[in-house]
């Protein structure tokens, strides 16, 4: 026995190289599927830090009851699981508890669904008080049916640190411990998602543009593009977990606040997307979302559906949106590009990685955000305090000017906050305003202010500049 793998557990556990993984799938006849169907899955076990040693995919009308594959296709995992020793099988698809159970008995390797691992990337990637918060609670509620305790990395355990959310304590307690923890991650979640709702709120008189996308369409490398931010921008799936928010200068606008946030995937587990409320915060309440979409993608329909789906869900479809297709550097033939214009016909090609079409993009944004606010001069009465308040509570207020009769107030104002003001007005006329700066020169200033936001561990020097 020369195979240094082929030991005992013991010894695997201080095996310090990455867990081999393989990959399954189960294609159900209404799924189209193009040449790689294990794709995205690949990159979700890589992320997750396993290496993939094989896959196995199978075409069915039904799941199998007990096992989701069939039993040839089963005994064939059990094969691959001996020939490279792999330690776990990860599932295209949703299992029940009862399903795994069986497919662990029957392949000797620990079974994930695609909804564990996903929560299980969120877990390891989670770096502040909010989005632990979240994971915790959707782990838990993944798991407490399943009366399982999470996956860990055998890596990650023998290290001594593989607990990941509720990990290892899931086992000791018991299902009425569990419900407590759930109720009071609840209690704790909806007190931060009224702080930050209330923060958000507060910077209302500067537009907010929000970039939302599916995971790794290249919206951090955009953010970063267009504000100069040095964001996390990486080859891997749900790299960014947290919004960051930063000053962004658009140019013949002014200051525009410009959030880049946790990235979305097709089947997205619902209660990660719940509980993913007050991350999500700057994108409900932002006054234009700009998706991001990678148009190198073969899976690009169904990777902006997957968007638009998740935005329903979380209840924000309504915005005014602006489909920005990124990585049109690395299309190969206008063809490409062509087929998502015709069905996308206003949609912007850009490439945040050349910097090309950064300028339309900006005109667009421009064009868009002249439509959601007004530049006007409006004349107040002295004594009319309450518009005055009004004024600079809701619009950027740029200059007042005092006559003898009255305050003229030269303001940007969100054009649903103009009933109020035609209504007290003395006179309301459009101008064009020359928007001033902040008094700052860098243009990415960070503005985040939530000293819940604090990150830990390894990424805190990629995030500690932009808590102001
Ligand atoms: N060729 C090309 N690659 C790009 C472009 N924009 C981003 N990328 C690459 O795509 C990968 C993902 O980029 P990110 O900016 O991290 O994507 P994201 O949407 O923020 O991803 P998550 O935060 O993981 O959801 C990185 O390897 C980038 O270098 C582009 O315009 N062209
Ligand atoms: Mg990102």
């Amino acid at each position: 026995m020369s195979h240094p793998h082929n030991s005992s557990d013991l010894i695997s556990l201080v095996d310090n190289g990455p867990e081999r993984s393989i990959l399954a799938r189960l294609i159900l006849p209404d799924v189209v599927v193009d040449d790689d169907p294990l794709e995205e899955l690949h990159g979700l076990a890589t992320t997750a830090g396993t290496e993939v040693v094989d896959e196995l995919t199978q075409r069915r009308g039904t799941p199998d009851h007990s096992t989701y594959l069939g039993k040839g296709k089963v005994e064939e995992l059990r094969l691959m699981v001996e020939r490279h020793e792999a330690h776990v099988i990860f599932f295209d698809n949703d299992l029940s508890p009862a399903q795994v159970r069986n497919l662990e008995k029957a392949t000797h390797a620990k079974v994930i669904d695609r909804t564990e691992l996903i929560l299980d990337i969120f877990a390891a990637g989670a770096r502040t008080h909010e989005s632990r918060l979240a994971v915790e609670l959707a782990q838990l509620e993944y798991s407490l049916p399943r009366l399982k305790r999470m996956w860990t990395h055998l890596s990650r355990q023998s290290m001594g640190v593989g607990m990941r959310g509720p990990g290892e304590k899931q086992l000791e307690v018991d299902r009425r411990l569990a419900q407590k923890r759930i109720h009071d991650l609840k209690v704790e979640l909806e007190k931060v998602e009224s702080r930050r709702e209330r923060q958000v709120a507060s910077r209302n008189e500067i537009p907010t543009i929000s970039l939302v996308g599916y995971t790794n369409a290249g919206k951090s490398t955009l953010m970063n593009a267009l504000t100069g931010a040095g964001v996390l921008a990486e080859d891997k799936l749900f790299a960014t977990l947290e919004t960051r928010t930063r000053r962004w200068h658009l140019p013949n606008w002014g200051h525009v606040l410009l959030s880049d946030t946790v990235g979305f995937i097709r089947d997205l587990p619902h209660s990660l997307v719940a509980s993913f409320k007050s991350t999500l915060e700057e994108t409900r309440q932002a006054d234009l979302l700009m998706h991001v979409a990678d148009a190198s993608s073969p899976q690009v329909f169904e990777q902006i559906t997957a968007v638009y789906q998740v935005l329903e869900e979380l209840g924000i479809e309504e915005k005014d949106t602006l489909l920005v297709l990124n990585k049109i550097d690395s299309i190969n033939g206008p063809r490409t590009l062509n087929r998502v214009l015709d069905r996308y016909p206003h949609a912007i090609p850009v490439s945040a990685k050349t910097h090309t079409g950064l300028t339309p993009l900006c005109e667009a944004v421009g064009a868009a955000l002249a439509k959601e606010f007004l530049d006007v001069e409006i004349d107040v009465a002295h004594h009319d305090g309450k518009l005055l308040a009004y004024l600079s509570a809701k619009g950027k207020v740029e200059s007042r000017d005092f006559h003898d009769s009255h305050v003229t107030v030269r303001v940007r104002m969100p054009a649903g906050a103009m009933g109020e003001v035609h209504r007290s007005a003395i006179r309301v006329v459009p101008t064009q305003l020359t928007i001033r700066g902040d008094g700052g020169t860098a243009e990415h200033d960070a503005v985040e202010d939530d000293t819940t936001q604090e990150p830990t561990g390894d990424q805190a020097s990629a995030h500690s500049s932009e808590v102001a």
